[in-house]
Parts: C-alpha cells; sequence; structure tokens
C-alpha cells in the first residue's frame, strides 16, 4: 500500500509528462513538418497513459491537491520564455525525462512491470529528442540556401578559388566534388575549403565521403544512390551535419524520404555537360517531388543543367533552392555567375 503522498508525485509527473510530449509532438507535427517524428511522439503519449492507467485511477485524483501544493507559483528564472520552438521542444524533453524518472522510481512500489515500462518509455523519449535534434537542427539551416554551387575538380588551387569566388558572388552552400583525389590531399583540401566557407558565410558540403566531411568539420556531406547510406552517415557523424541524398525517380525519393535526409536532391531537370549520360527526370518529377516531400520536413534542391535563363521555369514549378555547377563553375567570372542566378531567384521569391 503506497501513501497518499506518492500518489500526489504520480499524479503530478503523468500529467507534466503528458504535457511535455504534448509540446513535443506539436514541434514535430507543425515546426519540423514531419509526420513520423510527430508519431513518435504520440505513440508515446499513449503508451504511458496506458502504462499509468495500470493502476489505480482512484487513488491518483484522490491525491491530487493543487491548491495545497507548496510548489504552485514558483518559477525558476526562465521558465516558459522561451525564444524559439526549438527551445520549447529541448525544454520540453528534459521535463519529459524527468518526469519520467519520477514516475517510474515511485511507481516502484506498486507495481514493478509499471515501473519498467515507464523507464523503457524514458529510453525511448532520449532517442526520440536525438532524433529529431539531428533532423531538425540541419534542416533548419540548409531550408536557408537558396544558390548551391558544385566545385567539380581533383585541382586544389582550383577548388579553393572556386569556393572563394562563388562565396563572394552570393552562393549560400558550396559543395566540394573531387572525384580522384587521394585522401590525404582530399583532407587537407578540405579543411581548407571549409575555412573559406565559413569566412565567407556559405555552407560547406563534402561529396561521397562522410569521413572527410566529420573530419574536416564540413556542415554536411551530400551521398548518392552509390554511396553511404544516410543512416549509417548519420551514425558517423561528430556533429549534428547536413546529409543530402540524390534522386532521380519517384522510388529513390520514396527511399530517401524513409530515412530522413536532411534535404534530397531532385534532378536532373534539364540535360547537363557534368554528367552527359545521366537520363533528365525533367520538370514533372521536380514538382511531384515537391509535393511529395512537403508533408515530410525534408529539404530539396533542383539539379542538373540549371542556368540563369531556366531557372525561372524551376521556380514557377515551387523549387526554392537550386545547385548549379557548370553555368557557374564554367563561367568567365563565377562570381558575376552566381549573383546573376541569385538575383533571378531574389526577384522570384520575394514577388
Ligand atoms: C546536390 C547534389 N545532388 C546530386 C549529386 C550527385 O551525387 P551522386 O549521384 O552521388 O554523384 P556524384 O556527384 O558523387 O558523382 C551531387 N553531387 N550533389
Ligand atoms: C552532379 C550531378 N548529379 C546529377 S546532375 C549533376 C550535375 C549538375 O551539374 P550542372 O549544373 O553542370 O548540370
Ligand atoms: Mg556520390
Amino acid at each position: 500500500m503506497m501513501d497518499r503522498a506518492v500518489y500526489r508525485i504520480i499524479d503530478a509527473n503523468f500529467n507534466r509528462a503528458r504535457e511535455a510530449l504534448r509540446v513535443m509532438e506539436e514541434y514535430c507535427r507543425f515546426a519540423v513538418n514531419n509526420g513520423s517524428l510527430s508519431g513518435r511522439a504520440k505513440q508515446l503519449r499513449h503508451e504511458l497513459c496506458a502504462a499509468i492507467g495500470q493502476l489505480e485511477q482512484g487513488k491518483l485524483l484522490a491525491g491530487r491537491d493543487t491548491l495545497g501544493d507548496v510548489g504552485v507559483g514558483q518559477r525558476v528564472e526562465n521558465q516558459l520564455e522561451r525564444a524559439t520552438a526549438a527551445e520549447a521542444f529541448t525544454a520540453g524533453a528534459r521535463r519529459l525525462t524527468e518526469a519520467l524518472r519520477a514516475l517510474a522510481e515511485m511507481v516502484q512500489a506498486e507495481s514493478k512491470p509499471v515501473a519498467a515500462a515507464i523507464e523503457r518509455l524514458r529510453y525511448q523519449a532520449y532517442t526520440l529528442e536525438k532524433d529529431v535534434v539531428l533532423f531538425a537542427g540541419p534542416v533548419e539551416r540548409f531550408n536557408r540556401v537558396q544558390l548551391y554551387v558544385i566545385v567539380t575538380s581533383d585541382l586544389p588551387a582550383e577548388i579553393l578559388s572556386l569556393a572563394s569566388r562563388c562565396a563572394a558572388g552570393g552562393a549560400d552552400c558550396i559543395q566540394l566534388r573531387a572525384k580522384g583525389m587521394p585522401d590525404e590531399r582530399l583532407f587537407a583540401v578540405a579543411v581548407e575549403f571549409v575555412d573559406i566557407c565559413r569566412d565567407l558565410g556559405a555552407l560547406s558540403i563534402v561529396n561521397d565521403r562522410i569521413d572527410i566531411a566529420a573530419a574536416a568539420g564540413a556542415d554536411g556531406v551530400h551521398l548518392g544512390q552509390d554511396d553511404l547510406p544516410v543512416e549509417q552517415a548519420r551514425r558517423l557523424q561528430l556533429s549534428p551535419l547536413i546529409v543530402g541524398k540524390s534522386t532521380h525517380n519517384d522510388s529513390e525519393l520514396e527511399r530517401a524520404i524513409g530515412a530522413m535526409p536532411s534535404y534530397v536532391s531532385l534532378g536532373p531537370a534539364f540535360t547537363t555537360v557534368t554528367k552527359p549520360k545521366i537520363e533528365v527526370a525533367g520538370t514533372d518529377y521536380i514538382r511531384h517531388g515537391l509535393q511529395r516531400l512537403a508533408e515530410t520536413g525534408v529539404s530539396h534542391v533542383a539539379i542538373g543543367g540549371i542556368t540563369h535563363e531556366n531557372v525561372e521555369l524551376l521556380l514557377r514549378a515551387g523549387v526554392q533552392r537550386v545547385a548549379v555547377c557548370a553555368a557557374v563553375t564554367e563561367a568567365p567570372s563565377p562570381a558575376d555567375a552566381c549573383r546573376r542566378i541569385k538575383d533571378k531567384m531574389a526577384e522570384f521569391l520575394s514577388g
């Protein structure tokens, strides 16, 4: 037989945990726009209710004494003063795991199986928090990108010079794509590339190689269909990285969404001199991809044969981010070429 104080603690922490889960669920649903993450928060809430439902409900309610609670009205500094929805989520996750811990300890005496179920929920809550933070933070950073330039070269000096000129011309994100460079040199170039991008305010992405991206401190990695899977790359990151995934058709897109990358590239939109043999996916695929992605929270970038002359066609289809290689890096002035595309985008997206 538990005493009344224990029931009071269980009742208070059950309410605290449910409320925290609501905050987490709403953040996943309305800020992250991800049905799978909000579904996991909802499932946790239902499982918590089912676990506590096994205790005697009458005793829980009889133990409640809000008016006599000496903690009511005691506020710590900054409580209920969250600057962002992400901060509210993190505070909710902390409250949730604390409440679950208190619940598990207090329920022990009444029911060991219920206490064990609550402990399992606590570990699931830690995992959910981690999955949400590792997904939502990088997506938010990537969503600020409009112009993404891919610098393709195996010459270190050319890569670094192009990266500086493109960033100076307004590229928001630059990818280092050096397909034939030995690892030692690739790592050294990646370190300099990351520095240049950081100094000039562009995101730095390394193509193909999560190991080089993580070791060089890049903002992200881009993975193709033949590269390491997104889930495995995530396990190797040292801090939350932007993880991009190439897709060229509906079935690749569905598989990519399941792995929850930060963004998918949709393309090729047009024929491309950078990959002359690749089949064009076309603007219909891009239009459909954008619709499908809207309910996932996964960001996008259109790619393949994009120039300042055809970018408006994509913007009209709903594209908000474009990745460009040849039209910028083969131009007499890569910085001017970036500016031309950025201006077109700014004009369209602000109008
Ligand atoms: C933004 C972006 N999208 C697609 C690709 C192509 O990746 P992948 O199919 O792995 O081919 P390679 O570029 O590795 O030859 C990309 N690099 N960047
Ligand atoms: C790397 C890549 N993958 C699909 S299309 C493409 C090349 C994009 O380059 P470009 O802008 O020169 O067409
Ligand atoms: Mg690749």
